[in-house]
């Protein structure tokens, strides 16, 4: 369905989607899988998956359960320690808030880069509020933690460390295997809120000691509204206090009655991407490239937000030096592109992710993140780029000199 031929022969719809930090279309496999599920008519798959004693909540708890195979794949995990939720604020919250508080009286201490996606700040937040002391990690320039640094906050009364592996705003990847390892030897949980990193690039819980890890099912072409959990049963088992009450489903890890339909798409798209993880990394690199290189051939003075290296390329956050980022947004109203997360969208003021890495005031003001998927075409790459460079143009250009990182 999205291969590049047939995507490249369509015309440039506008306006062209280059927002998939925010969301991302259905996957129409992903969507033929779930039809049967969402339990129109009788006859359909209607049952309740937690009903035990009849064949419509067997065949309903069979699918989900087939789904959860799916998921647990894409990190190498045992299916039977990976719980569905609503999405990845909720195991966020989860994992934090269950976490803390099971470990309030003994080891209070928190750990979270001053980078994190909101939910788990205000988690994290909401905990101090209720006796945990959260310690701070900043970013380096490039976006990306020190060990040393994280290595000298952990302590004997440090019950977690919370690190996300693909930034949302600036798409860089933290050194996950080097923080697992650290967090390992020093008997400290390792939350992960892999959100912008599950299906797209590798994610493995043993090798990176990984105890609890975050997904969403509408970042990888599957549906809004559910996510999951993975969460360590062994080895060591961790101490959590659920956050829900109610009929003890999921293991009583989390309370409320899954929808199959939800659960079955997120299974399909995590087996999707899985199985083209390689090709879709390649298609979103050589996109983000052209693109990049297209601007800055016209604008050298353009900067990347981020580390070059260690990066999710379907996310190319850029600063256009002297440009006000409002008047160059309206400019590009063929492009559906953001200033930065989609939950802060609606409120202006710098990002505190640029902040963090460094970059003044304005030219926090002045950046747009640019995000690119399954479905993006050399075409409207290619359109993008060409309107971007001409509304630089019309704004008077960028103001400051040549300088790039
Ligand atoms: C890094 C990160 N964490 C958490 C979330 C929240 O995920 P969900 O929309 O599934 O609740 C997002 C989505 O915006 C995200 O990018
Ligand atoms: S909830 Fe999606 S960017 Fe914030």
């Amino acid at each position: 369905m999205f291969d590049e031929a047939r995507t490249r022969k369509m015309p440039v719809k506008r306006p062209i989607y280059l927002d998939f930090q925010a969301t991302t279309p259905l996957d129409e496999r992903v969507y033929a899988a779930m039809t049967p599920w969402f339990g129109a008519g009788f006859e359909a798959g209607f049952g309740n998956p937690h009903s035990t004693t009849h064949r419509f909540g067997w065949e309903a708890a069979a699918a989900i359960d087939e789904a959860r195979k799916a998921v647990a794949q894409v990190i190498a995990a045992d299916p039977r320690a990976v719980f569905f939720t609503s999405g990845a604020t909720e195991s966020n919250n989860l994992a934090i808030k269950g976490v803390m508080e099971a470990m309030l009286s003994v080891k209070p201490e928190l750990i979270v880069p001053v980078t994190e996606h909101k939910c788990v700040l205000e988690s994290a937040l909401a905990m101090e509020r209720r006796g945990a002391h959260v310690k701070w990690l900043p970013v380096g320039r490039d976006g990306l933690i020190d060990l040393d640094q994280l290595a000298d906050l952990i302590t004997d009364r440090t019950a977690l460390v919370s690190v996300m592996a693909v930034n949302n705003e600036i798409g860089v990847i933290q050194p996950l295997a080097e923080i697992g390892a650290l967090c390992h030897r020093k008997g400290v949980y390792f939350h992960c809120d892999a959100a912008q990193a599950f299906g797209k690039i590798p994610l493995d819980i043993k090798a990176m000691n990984i105890d609890l890890l975050s997904i969403s099912g509408h970042k990888i072409y599957g549906p809004k509204g559910v996510g999951a959990i993975f969460m360590r049963r062994s080895r060591p088992r961790v101490r959590f206090v659920p956050q829900m009450s109610g009929g003890g489903q999921e293991e009583g890890v989390r309370s409320g009655t899954l929808s199959p339909a939800l659960c079955v798409g997120l299974g399909e798209a995590s087996r999707v991407a899985a199985q083209q993880m390689d090709e879709d990394r390649r298609h979103v690199r050589r996109l983000s490239q052209r693109f990049f290189e297209g601007l800055r051939q016209a604008h050298p003075g353009i900067l990347i937000n981020g580390d070059l290296e260690k990066r999710y390329e379907g996310n190319l956050n850029l600063s256009f030096p002297g440009i006000d980022g409002d008047r160059l947004l309206s400019g590009l109203r063929d492009l559906a592109v953001s200033s930065g997360a989609a939950c802060a969208s609606a409120t202006s003021g710098p990002s505190y992710v640029l902040r963090a890495i460094g970059r003044s005031r304005a030219e926090s003001l002045s950046s747009i993140r640019f995000g690119f998927g399954r479905t993006t075409s050399i075409d409207e790459v290619d359109f993008a780029c060409e309107t971007i460079n001409h509304v630089i143009d019309e704004l008077g250009g960028l103001k400051s000199g040549d300088r790039n990182q």
